[in-house]
């Protein structure tokens, strides 16, 4: 299994934004619709076995998280456009207010689960099953790791972890780079995913 982690420092954690203007108005959740966009489809085809954290802890009640469960979306839940992946964000939000006890994960839709985890409950949580890699700029070339297993990924948004979240991941994940250079999130996930398709994982 796939497994990818995305920390949103500054994405909205109440439906209050604008569909018309998501970058503007909703903390960069189209950098996260984008994000579900590249982690799960295909052309023609989805990829079942892939899990998505989206830790948001922007205002105005961080932190939500929202997992999306490869194996339990149902087929044309998640369409190719940003719009519709936001629509998609925007009901778990808004089952987000409703749920009584949110420590645990409630269901919004099959496959998609609200809940408050924090960043470091999702890291604990995926550390019982899967090795843990932190994509970041100055890691171990990604061709020199040799994955085997559940194989987790932990990525920034636009402005990337903090000093404090690196610190807490120190000697929890392998920091490793795909490149030298700055790419957006969606953009590496898709390349993540391309590479070990590549390697047959
Ligand atoms: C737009 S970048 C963040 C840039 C931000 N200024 C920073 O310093 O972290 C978004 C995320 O993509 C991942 N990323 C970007 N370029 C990468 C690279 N060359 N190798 C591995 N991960 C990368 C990192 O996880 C990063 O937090």
């Amino acid at each position: 299994m796939r497994i990818f982690i995305i920390k949103a420092n500054h994405a909205h954690t109440k439906a209050d934004f604008s569909l018309k203007d998501l970058p503007g108005t909703s903390g960069r959740i189209d950098l996260l619709c984008r994000s579900i966009n590249s982690a799960f489809l295909l052309s023609h085809g989805f990829r079942k076995n892939v899990r998505v954290w989206l830790n948001l802890n922007g205002p105005p009640n961080p932190p939500k998280t929202i997992r999306f469960e490869g194996s339990e979306i149902r087929p044309k839940t998640i369409n190719p456009d940003e719009r519709s992946i936001a629509k998609l964000i925007i009901k778990a939000l808004k089952a987000g207010e409703r749920i009584k006890d949110p420590s645990k994960e409630h269901q919004v839709l099959p496959g998609i689960h609200i809940s408050n985890l924090t960043f470091e409950d999702i890291i604990r949580k995926t550390l019982k099953t899967a090795k843990l890699y932190y994509l970041h700029e100055e890691g171990k070339p990604i061709a020199e790791v040799n994955f085997k297993g559940n194989i987790a990924f932990i990525l920034g948004d636009h402005v990337g972890l903090s000093d404090e979240d690196e610190a807490f991941l120190e000697n929890i994940a392998e920091k490793i780079s795909i490149g030298r250079k700055s790419y957006l999130t969606s953009h590496v996930i898709a390349y993540v995913n391309i590479f070990l398709d590549n390697l047959g994982i």
